[in-house]
């Protein structure tokens, strides 16, 4: 079937990049981004594109390119189905907080809804796309909820999960290493499959283009985040091992790099992965193992999360050994709260657990991060439900310009590597601060040798450096 009309169910980090990139791509395709949520759609629709929902380089200029020619955002969800051939389902998939499965399994009632809302208003075929990531057979439910409807319209469900990491969305839509598609073996699920692969070929090379059965393509998208989170704590392991060692982190990563068979990417120790992604896809395939009752492997991917909870915990409580063992009314200036740099989404920040254990010791937290607002910062905190969220307020606050951030601090801790950090008129900073002037660079992002000769005492994360630079200026 050549498809002329595409809807995505979910305007988010996901949706909204996912599609605007296929209908720069696919002029001749309609594509209609529906949500529930009227205020991000408003925002998607806002004429000022500096005002988009989602923070992408370079979304801005595609957004205004095809909105309104291809590319439309609206709450009419109904409609959008209705008008399709295709339906993307991109809502969000995040760890249960209830019942069954909770902290491990993902909550599927949106995609459910999502489900029942198709199969109710569909009156013609329709090729539904799972874009969400989900647990493996999620298909079989979808496609039970869609086959039952009586209406006699045929649906085919496609898995065809997103590779694409924030920050560098458009990037990796534009130019991704391979595109995932399963589906059916039937003639029908063959047809089915060649019509998403029409859509991505426009720009896409062919070879990048890999088709499998369904159940192959929902569980490799679970085993490339593990897969990549493993690599993370494998190296952030290692990094409290150089600090005992005089090892330097840095160094073991680019040696190790080199060998082709491990490769140099993923390997930045840091005080943590983030996001919404790493964390959710992980436990989601422990829970799976489990409930299959492979307590071995559930165990085997579960050290990734644990060690990551260390790695964030480990950093939190070095900032209060350092600084004598008590925070208690100490300024700590935070840069960044970003989860990464070049994104304003703050899920599963390593900031917002540091934060909270600096709150718990009663430090002074004071937080600038280029892209994130103090609605969301309180917002990620409150969630927490640690303590009360007047207390947030009065422990945190949030200020808009990073030297004011830093004035009077007796610490820095780096939680995201935005690139304006390293450009910082460091002289200036170290002499605003109360002495001795100490940096806790969770991303190894800032020069430590040039901050050291200003009088800074760096400690950066997986090098065993802090003791041998103490100076009390
Ligand atoms: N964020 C990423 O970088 C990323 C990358 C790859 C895959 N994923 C996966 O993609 C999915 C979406 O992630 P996201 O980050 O875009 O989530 P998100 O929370 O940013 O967006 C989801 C949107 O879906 C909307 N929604 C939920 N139920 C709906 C319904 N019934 N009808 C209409 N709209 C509905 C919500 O209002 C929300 O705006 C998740 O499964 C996630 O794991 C995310
Ligand atoms: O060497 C590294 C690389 C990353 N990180 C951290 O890991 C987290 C995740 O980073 P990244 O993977 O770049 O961003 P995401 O947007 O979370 O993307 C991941 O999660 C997405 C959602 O499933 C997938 O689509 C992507 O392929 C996958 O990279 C962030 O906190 C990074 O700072 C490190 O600490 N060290």
């Amino acid at each position: 079937m050549k498809i002329t009309s595409i809807c995505c169910i979910g305007a988010g980090y996901v949706g909204g990049p996912t599609m605007a990139v296929i209908a720069k791509q696919c002029p001749h395709i309609k594509v209609t981004v529906v949500d529930l949520n009227e205020v991000r759609i408003a925002a998607w629709n806002d004429p000022d594109v500096d005002k988009l929902p989602v923070y992408e380089p370079g979304l801005g200029e595609i957004v205004k390119e095809a909105r309104g020619r291809n590319l439309f955002f609206s709450t009419d969800v109904d409609g959008a189905i209705e008008e399709a051939q295709m339906i993307f389902i991109s809502v969000n998939t995040p760890t249960k907080t209830y019942g069954l499965g909770k902290g491990m399994g993902a909550d599927l009632k949106w995609i459910e809804l999502c489900a029942r809302q198709i199969a109710r208003v569909s009156t013609s075929n329709k090729i539904v796309v799972e874009k969400s990531t989900l647990p493996v057979r999620t298909a079989e439910a979808i496609k039970d909820i869609l086959q039952y409807t009586g209406s006699g319209v045929q649906f085919q469900v496609l898995s065809n999960p997103e590779f694409l990491a924030e920050g560098t969305a458009v990037d990796d839509l534009l130019m991704p290493d391979r595109v995932l598609i399963g589906g059916d073996p039937s003639p029908e699920g063959g047809d089915a499959i060649q019509s998403l692969v029409d859509i991505y070929a426009t720009w896409i090379p062919t070879d990048r283009i890999l088709t499998t059965n369904v159940w192959s393509s929902e569980l490799s998208k679970l085993v490339a985040n593990a897969f990549l989170a493993q690599r993370i704590s494998s190296i952030n392991a290692i990094s409290e091992l150089c600090e005992k060692t005089e090892a330097d982190v840095n160094e073991v990563s680019r040696a190790i790099g080199a060998d082709s068979r491990i490769g140099p990417k993923f390997l930045k120790a840091s005080v943590g992965f983030g996001g919404s992604c790493f964390q959710k896809d992980i436990l989601n395939l422990v829970y799976i193992s489990r409930s299959f009752g492979l307590t071995e492997v559930a165990d085997y991917w579960e050290q990734v999360i644990i060690m990551n909870d260390h790695q964030k915990r480990r950093f939190a409580l070095n900032i209060v050994r350092n600084l004598y063992n008590t925070v208690s009314g100490k300024k700590i200036a935070f840069l960044g709260w970003a989860f990464k740099k070049d994104t304003n989404d703050t899920r599963e920040s390593a900031a917002i657990y540091v934060a909270d254990y600096l709150l718990n010791e009663q430090a002074d937290v004071k937080v600038f991060d280029p892209k994130v607002s103090e609605k969301q910062i309180y917002a990620d905190l409150d969630y927490l439900g640690s303590r009360d969220p007047d207390q947030n307020r009065l422990g945190l606050s949030v200020i808009n310009d990073p030297y004011e951030v830093c004035k009077n601090a007796h610490a820095i801790a780096v939680l995201t590597e935005w690139d304006e950090f390293k450009d910082y008129d460091w002289q200036r900073i170290y002499d605003s601060m109360l002495k001795p002037a100490k940096i806790f660079d969770g991303r190894n992002l800032l020069n430590a040798q040039r901050l050291r000769d200003i009088g800074f005492i760096v400690q950066s994360i997986g090098s065993a450096n802090v003791k041998s630079h103490t100076v009390i200026a």
